[in-house]
């Protein structure tokens, strides 16, 4: 595929572990010296080496996940370095695939760089709402209109828990339903950040595929986040067959599509370019007619203000086996990361698997490598969901998957902006319903 074709890999990708940083190095490069060049199908030219952490399964933790993900680093790198030996000879750049540990994290780093804007909280001891944002939003409650909504926070109405707190679901006076997180008490101090960058850039967004700020509550020791109330669940309880029927091929890819159009809209038409930084299945949140919209602006940023900056320099922030290679490296932050783990995602929608599966033979545990492998010699139709009944066409996961790929390049001058990945996905759907036309 002609797009799958320009992609380099050419940067060394560092371990997510910077308290651990050189230990973590010195791992991965005796780990890299195994490493056989990769060729990709088309052109790969495969210099690129990367992390090797593993965890189970994606979830949100603190500053305390670098250490542990030292420690998966520790006890699997020898699995990696045993495979690479194994299969030296194969056509596959082990490296390139590899960011594979599971948590939410953040690490401190570079000074961040962001210049001010009318839409940031300044820090202050009280954390107040800038007087602008307290005007945002279209409910306005106080905390006894909350703990009714919330029969007081009644246990029975709790619809998930986050890394910033608990999420119930609440009937307004009005009738109308609505979903509010509330922070969690005990990190009042570090809700601070959190809470304020996702209120201010969900206040200024309104798009179909995002979901929407409805109000905040910030009084006390309170803080509250009321935002549309999205009724079917996340993308990842549906991949789970935890929802009832099973996504079939079409849904698959509209909610892909869907989730392109919502992060189109951050990058490119939001008032200031917004990068999400935890694109992943646990934050797409599914309707009833199974429309995607991404959530959680927890870790959201904006992007790049002059127009001569190509990125902002930050902390590393999201999931691990979500987070991009080039940003962990460089601590460069652009939109392009979100693209990568858009990628990711894209694999997870198409195989059903998470990015990292660690009862997986060793070969199959970072699902993005895995499917490249299975991309590179040409047996995509192994890589679909077996929960899928349908047959598709091999062109089509060919091209499902190439895309994928792409936006998964270690580089991320190699990757599409997110509108063109949108619109390549338009293009594929419209061909596998020609394809069904046809029978
Ligand atoms: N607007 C909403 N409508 C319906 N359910 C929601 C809504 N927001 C969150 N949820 C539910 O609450 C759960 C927790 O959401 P939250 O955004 O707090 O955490 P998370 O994204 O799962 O984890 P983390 O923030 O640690 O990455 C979600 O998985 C979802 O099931």
């Amino acid at each position: 595929m002609e797009m799958v074709a320009t992609l380099r890999a050419t940067s060394e990708v560092i371990i997510v572990n910077w308290t651990f940083q050189q230990i973590g190095r010195e791992l991965l490069q005796k780990d890299s010296k195994d490493e056989s060049p990769v060729p990709d199908r088309n052109n790969y030219q495969g210099e690129e080496k990367n992390d090797s952490n593993f965890v189970s399964r994606p979830e949100k933790v603190g500053i305390l996940a670098a250490g542990s993900v030292l420690a998966c680093c520790v006890f699997l790198c020898p699995c990696f370095y045993k495979k690479r030996r194994e299969t030296s000879d194969t056509a596959l750049t082990k490296d390139q695939y590899t960011m594979d540990s599971a948590s939410s994290f953040e690490v401190n780093s570079a000074a961040e760089k962001i210049p001010a804007s009318p839409y940031r909280v300044p820090p202050s001891p009280r954390f107040s709402m800038s007087p602008q944002l307290s005007r945002l939003g279209s409910v306005h409650l106080n905390m006894s209109q909350v703990a009714r909504a919330t029969r007081n926070f009644s246990p029975s109405l709790q619809i998930g828990e986050g890394g910033f707190g608990t999420v119930y679901k609440a009937q307004l006076d009005n009738g109308h339903i609505v979903a509010i997180k509330r922070g969690k008490k005990e990190q009042f101090e570090n809700l601070r950040t959190e809470f304020s960058s996702e209120v201010e850039l969900l206040a200024k967004i309104d798009h179909r595929n995002l979901v929407k700020l409805l109000g905040y509550v910030d009084q006390g020791h309170e803080r509250l986040i009321i935002t549309e109330y999205v009724p079917n669940g996340t993308l990842r309880e549906h991949l789970d067959g935890q929802r009832g029927k099973i996504l079939d091929f079409n849904q698959r890819l509209e909610i892909a599509i869907d989730v392109a159009h919502g992060l189109t809209y951050l990058h490119l038409y939001a008032e200031k370019q917004i990068i999400h930084r935890d694109v992943k299945s646990s934050n797409i949140l599914l309707t009833e007619s199974m429309r995607a919209k991404v959530a959680d602006f927890g870790f959201a940023k904006l992007g790049p203000m002059e127009s001569d900056e190509t990125h902002i320099s930050t902390k590393v922030k999201g999931t691990v086996g979500y987070l991009d290679p080039e940003y962990m490296k460089t601590y460069q932050l652009t939109a392009k990361s979100d693209v990568y783990s858009f990628g990711v995602l894209l694999v997870e929608i198409m195989t059903g698997r998470r990015p990292v599966e660690l009862k997986r033979p060793v070969e199959e545990r970072v699902t993005l490598r895995w499917a490249f492998n299975k991309y590179n010699d040409r047996r995509v139709t192994e890589l679909v969901d077996p929960l899928m009944v349908e047959v598709v066409g091999a062109d089509i996961l060919d091209k499902i998957f190439g895309l994928a790929i792409q936006c998964a390049a270690p580089i991320r001058a190699d990757r599409p902006d997110m509108k063109l990945v949108g619109e390549q996905l338009w293009a594929i759907r419209a061909d596998y319903v020609r394809s069904m036309r046809r029978g």
